[in-house]
């Protein structure tokens, strides 16, 4: 199988490089300062263990020529970008006839809940990957990868339910480019198991690594009680842990830490967007429909547009200010 990344930053440039190493045809997908560097330099990986610098075939779209039937495309953007990335990849003719959406295998290898749904309306095909894989994409043509001894979890299955030849084939190329990759019948539980988890990157990329504990059990409470009330499963964190164990650990690189998660990444970088309406905005969601109250999800929402909005630096937003929006002025 050929693998087409989508979005080559923090996770698409990790997974697209390891499985180049471990000699799979691999084109990465990238845009603006970062594609040009990565034609001019290759893209560079910066791992606990070694820096690779990867050199292959980089585009900004499908272009003219058919991709080979065996093509499966890896869609690595972040959420608010994904109706814009599979509307260009669609229609992309595929070698023997048909366009992509109805040929082609798409992983979704994301954050969030929502895309799945999104690319199940124009590829026939999908297969949700559940992404735990620290990684740090802050300058053009570099990402810094700091899982180890593995450099990252992916749980791979099928869109809805299930798990076929397609996710069992992709696990095993993921297993050799030194990933672990369990391939489960229920994917989405896992994934939402991480969306939980992952109602904390708003408050990481608003406020920096002190959250405040209360702050953290109110986003995730919150979730817990929306999931509850749509009767939606979801792993607990002890599952989760228990799966990775010491397999996937953070690791300095260059001596340094990981920064921030993928939404602070985006502050830092000074991104005309971030994923938080994707992440919290999912709980915001269910708790309208299903009558479960969601303010501190609600508000850390509206924060991070606010961030975003007038660029404030990552982890730089005045915690009295996000107590205010939350009713809950400094004492
Ligand atoms: N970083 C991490 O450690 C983790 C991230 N995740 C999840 O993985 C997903 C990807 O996150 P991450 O890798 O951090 O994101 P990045 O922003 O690092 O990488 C996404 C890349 O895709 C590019 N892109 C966006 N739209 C297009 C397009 N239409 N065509 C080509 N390139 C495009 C972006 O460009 P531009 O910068 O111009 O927007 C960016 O370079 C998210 O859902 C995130 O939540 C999950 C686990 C860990
Ligand atoms: C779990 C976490 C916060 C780090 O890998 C992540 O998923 C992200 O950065 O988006």
């Amino acid at each position: 199988m050929r693998y087409v990344v989508i979005g080559a930053g923090a996770v698409g440039g990790t997974i697209g490089v390891r499985l180049g190493e471990a000699g799979r045809d691999v084109t990465l997908v990238a845009r603006g300062a970062h594609l040009a560097a990565i034609r001019e330099r290759g893209l560079t990986l910066r791992r606990p263990e070694a820096t690779v610098t990867w050199r292959g075939p980089a585009a900004d779209g499908p272009g003219d020529t058919p991709l080979p039937a065996d093509t499966v495309l890896v869609l690595t953007v972040k959420s608010q970008h994904t109706a814009a990335a599979l509307a260009a990849w669609v229609d992309a003719p595929v070698a023997g006839g048909g366009p992509a959406g109805e040929r082609l295998p798409l992983l979704t290898a994301q954050n969030g809940v929502a895309n799945e749904r999104t690319a199940l309306r124009l590829f026939a095909r999908v297969h949700p990957v559940c992404v735990w894989l620290p990684a740090t994409h802050l300058e053009p043509g570099v990402v810094v990868a700091n899982g180890h001894p593995h450099p990252g979890m992916l749980h791979i299955g099928r869109y809805p339910v299930g798990a076929d030849d397609t996710s069992r084939a992709v696990a095993a190329d993921l297993t050799a480019a030194g990933f672990v990759a369990p391939v489960r019948d229920d994917v989405l539980r896992w994934k939402y198991g991480k969306l939980l988890n992952n109602l904390g990157n708003g408050l990481q990329a608003l406020l920096g690594p002190d959250v405040p504990e209360w702050l953290a059990e109110r986003v995730r409470a919150e979730g817990e009680a929306a999931l509850a009330a749509a009767g939606i499963a979801h792993t607990t964190v002890e599952e989760e842990a228990a799966e990775r164990g010491d397999l996937v650990r953070h690791r300095p690189v260059d001596g340094a830490q990981r920064a921030g998660g993928s939404t602070w990444q985006s502050l830092a970088r000074g991104a005309g967007s971030a994923e938080t309406d994707h992440l919290n905005g999912e709980i915001v969601l269910l708790g309208r429909l299903h009558g479960v109250p969601t303010p501190v999800n609600a508000a850390v929402q509206a924060a991070v547009r606010r961030a975003v909005r007038e660029r404030v630096p990552a982890g730089g937003f005045p915690l009295t200010e996000l107590r205010e929006m939350l009713g809950r002025p400094a004492t």
